[in-house]
């Protein structure tokens, strides 16, 4: 049976979900990629932590160790921020390595540079984890809405300001205990301030205006608020319910996107989307709205962004090896 072998960049709540899923679900893998996947190697920054991986494993901090490595096929990159991440994915691109990634900090502002090194270099990049975790909005863009023109997009892309809100309303919780209970879950980043203060979810909303109209409105631009900025008091007693609302249109020839939190009522398609639950409604020209929500954050919804990823990349290969 052929072997992919693939190297793993972060073993933290992602990349462990990533190489737990590998080893507990290899069987299925091999019947849908026609081949066995190996995991090789892991890029860490702490060499001293304990790591659950196998004896075999390389564990290193250093990239080109990992780069190093004859006949890699595949990267699974879950580490945190955009450098050293955008430099080591572009070697990795030249070296001839597929890309998944989960890292949409990197992916908002190096993802069209990577996409087309890797046109060029006849490799593909899978970025559906980068936006809304476990829930299949890149593709659903990509393959299912082409012939369809996307209007308005209204979405809730922070799993942990959703959660923060949820909790804190249905059970009067202050926002710093809240907090603490999603960073233990896996769903608020190691240093949360991207996610509180919204910025995590306006690289999501720059990824999808790149995917929906070929480009971002200049950053500065964007209206940018996150749920810090709201007091607790009005999460417990306003009228509706407060929703961290990422919005993005294209008016003729301008972008105009917005993120913050505001006030929504039950009419609101959004009022119902609660707990870690991302949510996403495109307008579309043919379809009417559309709908798409699912968990936004966490070990194995982002995980399984990555696999499914994964599958679509090698069954690609394995048809074109056979045609
Ligand atoms: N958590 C989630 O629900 C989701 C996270 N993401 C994204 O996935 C990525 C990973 O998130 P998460 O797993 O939660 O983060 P963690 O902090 O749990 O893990 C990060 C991992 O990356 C390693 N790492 C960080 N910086 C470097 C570096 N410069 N060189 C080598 N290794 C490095 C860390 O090493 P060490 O173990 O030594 O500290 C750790 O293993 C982030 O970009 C995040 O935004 C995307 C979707 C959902
Ligand atoms: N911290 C992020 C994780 C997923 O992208 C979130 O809470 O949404």
């Amino acid at each position: 049976m052929p072997i992919i072998k693939a190297a793993l960049l972060g073993l933290g709540t992602v990349g462990a979900g990533v190489y737990e899923v590998i080893r507990n679900q290899q069987e299925q893998l091999k019947e849908l990629v026609g081949a066995e996947v190996q995991v090789v190697a892991v890029l860490i920054q702490d060499t001293d932590k304990e790591r659950e991986v196998e004896k075999d494993v390389l564990v290193t901090n250093n990239i080109q160790e990992i780069l190093a490595i004859p006949d890699l096929d595949v990267i699974f990159e879950s580490i945190v921020g955009a450098e050293p991440t955008n430099r080591y994915l572009d070697e990795a691109i030249e070296y001839g390595c597929h890309i998944i990634t989960a890292n949409k900090e990197m992916f908002a502002k190096h993802g069209e540079a990577l996409l087309e090194k890797a046109l060029e270099n006849d490799v593909q990049i899978g970025f559906e984890a980068t936006v809304a975790a476990g829930v299949p909005v890149i593709r659903t863009i990509q393959q299912q809405l082409q012939l369809n023109k996307i209007g308005r997009v209204q979405a809730l892309l922070n799993g942990t300001s959703n959660f923060i809100l949820t909790e804190m309303r249905k059970k009067q919780l202050p926002f710093a205990k809240v907090l603490k209970t999603a960073q233990s879950l896996g769903f608020a980043e190691a240093d949360p301030t991207n996610d509180v203060e919204g910025i995590d979810a306006f690289y999501k909303i720059m990824i999808l205006s790149q995917l929906i109209y070929g480009e971002q409105p200049e950053w500065n631009t964007v209206e940018l608020k996150g749920i810090a900025s709201v007091s607790e008091d009005k999460i417990y007693h306003s009228d509706g319910r407060y929703k961290h609302i990422a919005e993005l249109e294209k008016v003729g020839d301008r972008i105009q996107a917005t993120v913050r939190p505001i006030i929504v009522d039950e009419q609101h398609p959004l009022y119902s989307v609660e707990g870690v639950d991302n949510a996403v409604v495109l307008e579309t020209s043919l379809a009417g709205a559309i709908m798409i929500q699912g968990p936004g954050a966490g070990s194995k919804p982002t995980a399984s962004a990555m696999l499914e990823d994964f599958i679509h990349i090698f069954q690609d290969s394995k048809a074109a090896v056979l045609s």
